[in-house]
């Protein structure tokens, strides 16, 4: 096992936090005056939380001085007290309502704004993995602005103009007592300072030692039929327990002092401490004549109330930290890369497909298809064979505009496929894929994606011609069934059911690729079945897996490398005696 600890290079987590901090404030950049006016509110609301204390001081002093109570006074005291409370209700949930519509328009917006970009995206950016981005982005991360934007401004101003609206009392009143209110806090910021010391590479080391468990845990569960089979759970522990052991060790050696450290530093700012610190000293200070004893009861209720600041504050710089990697995410979904949509666009006449000299590559350097030529007649099959890793996914994938080719075209009915716009070119043109697309809706739905109006009829009609309407029937509440709740589809159904929906679109082009094992006999005649009314008289290309379709393809296309090798019909590309007939041979001895 690797113990090896990666530290991060301290240049790049700069530029990294710096990024990260851009991008946060670009986001937030639509909210900024709402966020502002709302802060402002705020200093206003939390500077009149400090008068109550001072009304309840003076009351206290009207009624303890000698000789009869002036009602005036006493009446007085209450209506300020009274009225800095409104204020301060009133401006505080003013502020707080500022900024709650803020963060839900924020938060609308921004969604808007990932739908409306990934709507531009090519098809073939949508994966497994970028679903599962897209989904984090849009629901998690768009949420975790919320404490910032609706919370953290206006809660970190009352945070800190409280105390420090207090403490300017404190210092009008005897400059003594606000000291003292102050007393204990050196403490807190020293003891604090020294923890900070060494945490970045403690915390570390800290989650390298939990990714090192994390490791050999998943180790020893993904591999325990072997290690069980073989009689070496002692040895599987051991990994275990080593990465255990080290962590144990560096958790008493660093984060069991830290924690007595942390313990000693909240205590000293502790109400009870901080009482007993204002208390005493207060007693002394009016022993020595500097000032009232409401004075220390005033300045004491003031300092109680600035350790809260701290909290606050640790709150305000965490959702901060959040917030601004959940940024970093949503601006990545927002800079996915769109597909252009042509300015004047073109549209196909016929339904005859060609690819002239098509090169296409992932990566930027890599060519995955080199200069491929081939021309699809309407009314026919074309089959792509070839290797695993030859090309032919991506090439059905580029005749989809599931990404756009790098270099040559690909025209339908004599238009690039770039310049037909994207909602003609998906009537035009059908797909039924391996990785079936399947929407968490009803079954009805998911056959009438292309055509939403069709009548029940006929998704019934392309049902039953796609072999599948006897399952769908079967299903507790037939075509009303959720797929993948009611409706839990085997590989061979879905393909059925997406095979339904290619009927039903009726779209003139269609491109196909044939499931590859879908163990049962009847299942296989089905599909097979299927595809044989859905392919007549369209033009169709099939990345090919079976037999029969290749066999009776119109023209066959063998792919290696990126590149198409021969070209032909069944028996004669078996007569050139090159890959095609090899790669027939070697199927045969399989099949026998
Ligand atoms: N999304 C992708 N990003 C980067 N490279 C890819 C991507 N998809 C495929 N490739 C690469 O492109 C090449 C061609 O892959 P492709 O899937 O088109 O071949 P294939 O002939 O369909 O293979 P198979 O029969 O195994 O499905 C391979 O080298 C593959 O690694």
């Amino acid at each position: 096992m690797d113990h090896e600890e990666k530290q991060a290079d301290p240049q790049e987590v700069k530029a990294q936090a710096r990024a990260g901090r851009a991008a946060l404030a670009a986001m937030l950049a639509p909210v900024r005056a709402r966020t502002r006016l709302a802060m402002g509110l705020q200093i206003v609301g939390a500077a009149a939380t400090v008068v109550p204390y001072i009304a309840i001081a003076e009351l206290a002093k009207v009624l303890l001085a000698p000789g009869p109570t002036d009602e005036g006074d006493v009446r007085r005291a209450v209506l300020i007290a009274v009225f800095g409370l409104s204020v301060r209700a009133l401006f505080g949930g003013v502020a707080l309502a500022l900024t709650h519509f803020a963060d839900v328009a924020l938060q609308a917006s921004l969604r808007r704004r990932i739908v409306e970009r990934l709507g531009r995206a090519p098809l073939g950016w949508f994966t497994a993995n970028s679903s599962a981005t897209v989904r984090k982005a849009a629901q998690n991360d768009v949420h975790d602005l919320h404490y910032l934007v609706a919370h953290s401004a206006v809660e970190t101003t009352a945070a800190v103009t409280v105390p420090v609206v207090g403490l300017g009392y404190l210092f009008w009143l005897d400059w003594r007592l606000a000291l003292l209110a102050l007393a204990t806090l050196p403490l807190y910021a020293g003891a604090y300072a020294y923890m900070m010391k060494d945490f970045g590479p403690q915390m570390g080391r800290l989650n390298a030692g939990i990714a090192a468990i994390n490791k050999a845990i998943v180790e020893f569960v993904t591999g325990i039929g072997v290690v069980k089979t073989f009689g070496r759970a002692g040895e599987a522990h051991a990994g275990y327990r080593e990465a255990a052991t080290r962590f144990g060790e560096h958790d008493s050696g660093w984060v069991r002092p830290m924690l007595k450290l942390e313990a000693f530093s909240s205590m000293a700012v502790s109400p009870p401490v901080v009482l007993l610190v204002n208390l005493a000293g207060g007693v002394w200070f009016v022993h020595a004549g500097w000032v009232s004893p409401v004075d220390v009861l005033t300045a004491s209720m003031v300092a109680l109330v600035i350790p809260s600041v701290l909290v606050t504050l640790g709150f305000g710089a965490q959702a901060r930290r959040e917030a601004t990697a959940a940024a970093q995410r949503i601006a990545a979904v927002l800079e996915t890369p769109v597909l252009p949509e042509a300015v004047r666009p073109r549209a196909p006449e016929g339904h005859e497909v060609v690819l002239e000299d098509v090169s296409f590559r992932y990566d930027g350097s890599t060519d995955v298809l080199k200069g491929v030529s081939l021309r699809l007649t309407p009314g026919t099959v074309t089959a792509l064979v070839g290797p695993s890793g030859s090309g032919k996914s991506t090439l059905a994938s580029l005749v989809t505009r599931f990404h756009d080719v790098t270099g040559g075209r690909i025209t339908i009915g004599g238009a690039d496929v770039r310049e037909i716009a994207s909602e003609r070119l998906y009537r035009h043109i059908g797909f039924v894929l391996q990785d079936v697309q399947r929407l968490r809706t009803s079954v009805r739905d998911n056959i009438r994606l292309a055509r939403p109006d069709a009548s029940e009829e006929e998704v019934r009609e392309a049902a039953r011609a796609a072999q599948i309407d006897r399952r769908i029937e079967a299903l507790p509440r037939g075509y009303d069934s959720v797929v993948g709740e009611e409706a839990v589809l085997s590989g061979g159904e879905a393909q059925r059911v997406s095979i339904a929906r290619a009927l039903l679109a009726d779209a003139p082009v269609l491109v196909l690729d044939e499931a590859t094992a879908f163990a049962d006999p009847e299942s296989e005649a089905a599909i097979q079945d299927a595809i044989a009314r859905l392919v007549r008289g369209r033009t169709v290309l099939v990345i090919a897996h079976r037999l029969p379709t290749i066999v009776e393809a119109d023209q066959i296309a063998v792919l290696s490398e990126g590149r198409i090798v021969a070209r032909g019909r069944h028996p004669e590309l078996l007569a050139e005696d090159g890959l095609y007939a090899r790669m027939w041979a070697s199927h045969e001895r399989a099949v026998v």
